[in-house]
């Protein structure tokens, strides 16, 4: 991978229309003095092993809410019950208590429904490949203007109404309330969708591979002894790192990354890539190649167990470029440090204390995924039966 050249984000109608222009927001702004400055700002506040130190007991916390609700509900050991409901909420309480220190009461909190109804319609039209043939050919704009109305109606909505409930203070430092607004939006969209995406995906794999649970459950119980799975002792159960690897590889929640462009004309791999071109990089297919991988179609966590001990989804210096999911470089996932945790609580404390199934008369839950333009997702909310399990904690 190249340097600073590649590291700008292209033109596109949709980013621009729902960033307010090129150089509002963080995620999809060019590489710039302006990128540098915003992703200084939620660096202290969001991305740092201190933050993680600091709420992780409220991530901890906001798990066993989950748990308290399934265990009260009585269809999740009949029928089954969609448990994607419940780890969004805790998501969005995550997310708005290290935000704006507030949660949700619950499913039912007006302000919740209203929120998650903005953002699903916002992520709707974002993903949607209606919009791309008035990019790459500007002379077809005058055809999208009905879409593109619906897409400024829908954010002059979403962005009154969080600066409505969710007040963000003016910053200092050139930053002006609406770069601030532009980042909370950042943040609702890229630490959401794609942590409860990896959730959804590994629950219904788990289903599938009932095996993988027992091993995960008798390493949380021998190794923890009692103790629940916490952020502190996740590097001690390396079954279940192995599972929330593997499920992000199979199943990379933002296939293709972000497209990327270069301001200048560059040389790379021998091609002359002209300036200011559309540079997107498969990741999926990376993760997912039989050439580079031992049975890429299997969900296996002796992968990461064993031939690819060593391997780790790309981070910090040492990036093995078969498993980008996060990508690297300068705009790599700042987001990391936190989903990587989250999932691993959360999936820990699940199955410490429920045998999740799939709905009785079915051996497993379907595991197809639907693409978006910037998104793998599962297709199916898997319903599914939780079967308490005693002993492994309190
Ligand atoms: C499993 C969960 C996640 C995945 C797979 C993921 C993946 C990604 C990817 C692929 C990028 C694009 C990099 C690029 O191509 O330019 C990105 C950027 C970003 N992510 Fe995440 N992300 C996740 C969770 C999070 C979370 C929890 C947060 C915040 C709380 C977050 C915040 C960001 C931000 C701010 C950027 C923009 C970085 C920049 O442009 O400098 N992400 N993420």
């Amino acid at each position: 991978m190249q340097g600073a050249e590649f590291e700008s984000c292209p033109w596109n109608i949709m980013f621009d229309l729902f960033m307010g222009g090129r150089q509002q927001d963080l995620v999809f702004t060019l590489y710039s003095d302006h990128w540098r400055k915003m992703r200084k700002i939620l660096t202290v506040p969001f991305f740092t092993s201190k933050v993680v130190q600091t709420y992780s007991n409220m991530w901890e916390h906001e798990m066993d809410l989950v748990i308290d609700e399934l265990k009260k509900d009585g269809s999740a050991r009949t029928e089954g019950v969609v448990i994607q409901r419940q780890l969004q909420l805790m998501l969005y309480n995550i997310t708005y208590s290290m935000m704006f220190n507030t949660k949700f009461e619950s499913l039912d909190d007006r302000l919740y429904i209203e929120l998650a109804r903005l953002n699903s319609e916002r992520g709707r039209l974002t993903r949607s490949f209606e919009y791309n043939y008035g990019d790459f050919i500007p002379l077809l704009r005058p055809f999208l203007a009905r879409y593109l109305s619906k897409c400024r109606d829908l954010k002059d909505r979403r962005l009154a109404f969080l600066n409505l409930n969710f007040h963000s203070k003016e910053e200092d430092g050139g930053i002006t309330e609406a770069n601030v607004m532009y980042l909370v939006d950042n943040l609702n969209i890229a630490s959401q969708d794609t942590t409860l995406w990896t959730l959804e995906w590994t629950i219904a794999e788990l289903v599938n591979h009932p095996v993988i649970q027992d091993k995960i459950r008798d390493g949380i119980m021998s190794v923890l002894k009692g103790e629940p799975v916490k952020e502190s002792n996740l590097c001690r159960l390396p079954y279940l790192q192995a599972t929330v690897k593997e499920s992000l590889r199979v199943h990379t929640p933002v296939p293709l990354l972000i497209p990327h462009m270069n301001l200048e004309e560059r040389k790379l791999g021998g091609y002359t890539i002209p300036k200011e071109s559309k540079v997107v990089v498969n990741a999926w297919w990376l993760a997912n190649n039989l050439e580079l991988w031992k049975e890429p179609e299997q969900f296996r966590l002796e992968r990461f167990l064993e031939e690819e001990s060593a391997t780790e989804v790309a981070a910090g210096r040492k990036v093995d470029f078969r498993l980008i999911t996060f990508r690297t470089g300068r705009r790599r996932c700042p987001g990391m440090i936190l989903a990587m945790p989250i999932a691993g609580v959360a999936i820990g404390r699940l199955l410490s204390n429920f045998k999740i199934k799939a709905p009785y008369g079915l051996e497993k839950v379907d595991v197809r995924g639907i693409r978006g333009q910037f998104s793998f997702r599962i297709a199916n909310h898997s319903t599914v039966v939780l079967e308490p399990v005693d002993g492994i904690i309190n």
